[in-house]
């Protein structure tokens, strides 16, 4: 192998990208380690395909270091090439060429190619095989760049939104896929705007907000720290919520309401002591307490906060950081 053998998948250190006036990528430092999912997730425009670019060697960032398989992604652009598996948004290769053509001339620059035919028919491409690339649906483009991306066994896979615009049968092939890539020991990194994608697939996840890291984590430290938010309680209709309101309430930050009769809901960030003193009110006016459930935050909920553009403390990306395990930074 070449080297850099041992070193992370992917690390990028202080990286910054520019159009002009534009700053994409404000300084982002993150490390993809071997054998793992990393998803990037963040709003549109939100500078992920810049970083994407930057990985891949498409793009020299106008500060900052990126290493790829421990290799400068420009400088040793033809040495890391036939290591990665590249799909880009937009997947517009050769448009005049039938789709097994591509498949097959990607599979011609391996030296040890997987089966086209067998990745045809994984991914639902054998009846468009003979169809140019222009006259695939969306959906069938997608297949293919994913093909085209994996067919040469790459070490290390760059993803961008590979889903978007698939069906449901072959959005679930695509992730089936990724996590056959990680047991195989490929690394991973990905963009993507479906949280449930992300929350299937990432070990790692890193959010993105205006060209900076607004947080990283697994999925589960996401959501863990952010803990309960909401709480329903049913029990006796019709009980007079004021001194609830008071008591949980006080800043507004929690909304309590009684949605059908008998139902209650308490909505909003729930530690152990709110918990225990919505439940300890309801003992207090003695109502009879049938029954008791509790949400947790998902990584929407979570991605939501911080990317929200009226939330302040989204804009202060380190406040919001609750993990970081794969070393990402602002
Ligand atoms: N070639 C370019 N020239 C000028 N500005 C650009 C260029 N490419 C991207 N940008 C700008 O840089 C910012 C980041 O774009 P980028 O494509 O990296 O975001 P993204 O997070 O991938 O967005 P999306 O989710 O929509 O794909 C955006 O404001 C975009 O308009």
């Amino acid at each position: 192998m070449v080297g850099g053998d041992g070193a992370a998948a992917v690390e990028i250190s202080d990286v910054v990208v520019r159009y002009g006036e534009t700053t994409a990528v404000g300084g982002v430092s993150l490390s993809v380690p071997r054998g793992r999912v990393l998803a990037l997730l963040g709003h549109n425009g939100a500078g992920k395909t810049s970083l994407l670019q930057v990985c891949e060697g498409f793009r020299r960032p106008d500060a900052g270091r990126a290493r790829v398989l421990g290799l400068d992604p420009v400088g040793d652009h033809d040495a890391l090439m036939p290591r990665l598996g590249i799909m880009l948004q937009s997947g517009g290769v050769y448009p005049w060429a039938a789709a097994g053509e591509i498949l097959q001339l990607f599979a011609s620059f391996a030296a040890n190619p997987l089966d086209t035919g067998m990745l045809m028919d994984r991914l639902g491409l054998r009846k468009v095989a003979r169809t140019r690339f222009r006259r695939l649906s969306g959906g069938e483009q997608q297949r293919l760049s994913l093909a085209v991306a994996l067919v040469g066994r790459p070490e290390l896979v760059f993803l961008d939104e590979p889903t978007a615009g698939m069906d449901t049968e072959a959005r679930h092939t695509t992730w089936q896929l990724i996590e056959e890539l990680r047991a195989d020991g490929v690394s991973v990194l990905l963009t993507t705007h479906l949280l449930d994608e992300a929350e299937r697939l990432a070990d790692d996840v890193v959010i993105m907000r205006s060209g900076r890291v607004a947080a990283t984590g697994t999925p589960a430290e996401l959501t863990a720290a952010a803990g309960i938010d909401l709480l329903e309680v049913r029990a006796d209709p019709g009980i007079d919520l004021a001194g609830l309101r008071a008591l949980t309430c006080p800043e507004g930050q929690r909304t309590v309401t009684e949605g059908s009769p008998g139902e209650y809901a308490i909505a909003g960030e729930l530690d152990t002591r709110a918990l225990a003193d919505v439940l300890g009110w309801f003992a207090g006016v003695d109502a009879h307490v049938t029954a008791v459930s509790s949400r947790r935050r998902t990584l929407e909920d979570v991605y939501l906060s911080l990317t929200a553009s009226n939330n302040p403390a989204a804009n202060n990306p380190a406040a919001n950081n609750p993990a970081n395990p794969v070393g990402a930074s602002q």
